[in-house]
């Protein structure tokens, strides 16, 4: 492989994107059916907002070869249905031994994180932290201010995202809501069902 050029971009803060982004990418509300707990909340939230876009991702991926990288921006919007937080879809990927870092540029979010055998982690994410989401743990950013999240991020080019980890499980094991006081509070997710062992050692065993 030749020699690339290097790159610059801009990340807008105010604007929640990279400018001299490559890729764009949304979610709208209605794009995120079945995620949350309250079916009913999403449903009349969907008659008011289904067309809003609820996150945007903007990214510089210079390939998607072995030892590149991409880096890019997400920006949230500060929501909930019923009680609970707006999140991403989430994912793990799809080469789970892939690590990836987020950096809190503005808002106030947190990144929830789940083992494959169903350990949980939350690590609150503000302005200037550096969240390291390690190889092998299925990962997704919820929004829990009350203004834009925006998050600054790198991994590894050739990492792919595998959303159906999450859907097979019923969920994420843990789901993130009001505390009532303002704040958060993790509860179980009823729907969530545990990975069968051999899964989870054939999860662990990936590397590439
Ligand atoms: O892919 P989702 O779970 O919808 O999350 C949205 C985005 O979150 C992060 O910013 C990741 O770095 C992106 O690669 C991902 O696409
Ligand atoms: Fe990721």
């Amino acid at each position: 492989m030749g020699l690339r050029e290097p790159g610059l971009c801009f990340v807008d803060v105010a604007r929640g994107e990279l400018r001299g982004a490559t890729n764009r990418y949304v979610k709208t509300l209605a794009d995120l059916e079945g995620l949350y707990e309250d079916a009913a909340a999403f449903e009349a939230l969907r008659r008011e907002m289904g067309d809003t876009v609820v996150y945007e991702v903007t990214d510089y991926k210079p390939s998607d070869r072995a030892g590149d990288m991409i880096i890019g921006v997400t920006r949230m919007l500060p929501g909930k249905v019923g009680r609970e937080y707006f999140l991403t879809r989430g994912h793990i990927h799809a080469r789970a031994d892939r690590p990836e870092m987020y950096y809190g540029e503005s808002g106030r979010g947190l990144m929830l994180l789940e083992s494959p055998a169903g350990e949980i982690r939350t690590v609150e994410i503000g302005p200037r932290t550096l969240c390291y989401v390690p190889p092998f743990w299925i990962h997704r950013s919820v929004n829990v201010g009350t203004e834009d999240l925006v998050m600054t991020f790198a991994y590894p080019a050739d990492s792919g995202q595998d959303y159906d980890i999450i859907a097979k499980a019923g969920g994420m094991r843990r789901r993130i809501v009001d505390d009532g006081r303002g704040g958060w509070t993790a509860v179980d997710n009823a729907s969530y069902r545990v990975r069968p062992a051999a899964l989870v050692d054939a999860i662990l065993a990936q590397a590439s």
